[in-house]
């Protein structure tokens, strides 16, 4: 059985002006043990996917379609369970480390404290756990004792990471984990993430727009356009021999890990994406495609198989399968 299965997704944020759909009808699975990538550009619903996995949205968000978590069904979980999955069965980490610690605390009690919240340590099992998993991400036991302001920001980052992985989560949902971090920096905490996804089994979804970063750590990669899900299939394939014109452009623009010439600017990518209260007619990207067809300005692809394994929602791809 999947660990995580999404089937038809949806969330809709409710702001005064009316209705933001953010994420439209996103079916996704994650094997026990595997690493799905999540790609797309800003504001193509990423975080939003994330944050909803872990009930973690906003008061004004709707949120529509199943998402079951090892055969439990997150969308109808009581309060109680809710708060026991997250952090012991699947954690979050953010991008901006800064942001996600407590800087008048030390270290060592930040990643003690959900071992202690959730009743799995005792005051000095906590304290050699906390050494543990200080090492496990490459730091010092020493550190500790010290506080975020002492710390780099790629240490800092190794802190949210141990944090994230204290109580043992079979699922880490990583948010651009690496997107502040300068290019040699963010290449030792990818290589860090990759190995203790490895090492522990544990399954990762892990959020970028950069698909360069996702195709080397992941094996799935889904790529994202606003709201929906346009290609899907393993990392590699999507990357090297991209199916669908958007994940063809993003792969253009960012062609080697953390090249930083190429972070500058997505080359062959035009114009910006649609405000998902005003999306085109037709399939969404169609104003920016530098293949779109007449009739793409009204018809809307679904996903499509393209080979195997593999699906893209574009025209030509069901064009091409369908003429084989
Ligand atoms: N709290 C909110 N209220 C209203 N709209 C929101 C809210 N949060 C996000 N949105 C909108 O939802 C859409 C998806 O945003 P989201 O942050 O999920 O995208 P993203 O792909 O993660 O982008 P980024 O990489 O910039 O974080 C955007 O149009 C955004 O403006």
């Amino acid at each position: 059985m999947s660990l995580l299965e999404l089937d038809d997704v949806s969330v809709t944020y409710r702001i005064a002006s009316g209705e933001v759909p953010a994420v439209r009808g996103v079916s996704l699975t994650l094997d026990s043990g595997a690493a799905l990538g999540v790609a797309g550009e800003s504001g193509s619903g990423k975080s939003t996917l994330a944050m909803a996995l872990l009930r973690l949205l906003p008061r004004d968000a709707r949120v529509g379609g199943r998402i079951l978590l090892d055969g439990e069904d997150v969308l109808t979980m009581k309060w109680g369970r809710m708060r026991a999955v997250r952090w012991a069965e699947a954690s979050i980490v953010f991008q901006g480390a800064q942001h996600g610690l407590n800087p008048v605390r030390r270290i060592g009690d930040q990643i003690a404290e959900p071992l202690l919240v959730h009743g799995l340590a005792k005051q000095e099992a906590a304290r050699k756990r906390v050494a543990e998993l200080l090492e496990q991400v490459g730091l010092p036991a020493w550190r500790a004792r010290s506080y975020p302001h002492e710390l780099s920001g790629g240490q800092r980052q190794r802190v949210m990471i141990a944090m994230a992985l204290a109580c043992s989560p079979r699922l880490i949902i990583a948010d651009e984990p690496t997107t502040a971090l300068d290019v040699m920096v963010q290449a030792q905490v990818l290589s860090l993430i990759k190995k203790l996804v490895a090492e522990h089994g544990i399954s990762l979804i892990m959020i970028s727009h950069d698909l360069s970063v996702l195709a080397d750590v992941c094996d799935q990669l889904a790529v994202m356009y606003a709201g929906r899900v346009v290609e899907h299939g393993p990392s590699r394939e999507v990357f090297h021999d991209a199916k669908h014109p958007y994940s063809r452009a993003l792969a253009a623009a960012f062609p080697t890990v953390g090249d930083p010439v190429s972070r500058l600017a997505p080359k062959g990518l035009g114009g910006d994406p649609p405000d998902p209260m005003q999306l085109p007619g037709g399939c969404s990207f169609h104003p920016r495609c530098p293949v779109a067809l007449e009739e793409c300005a009204t018809l809307d692809v679904d996903l499509w198989p393209a080979g195997e394994r593999r699906s893209a929602a574009c025209v030509h791809v069901r064009e091409k399968e369908e003429a084989s």
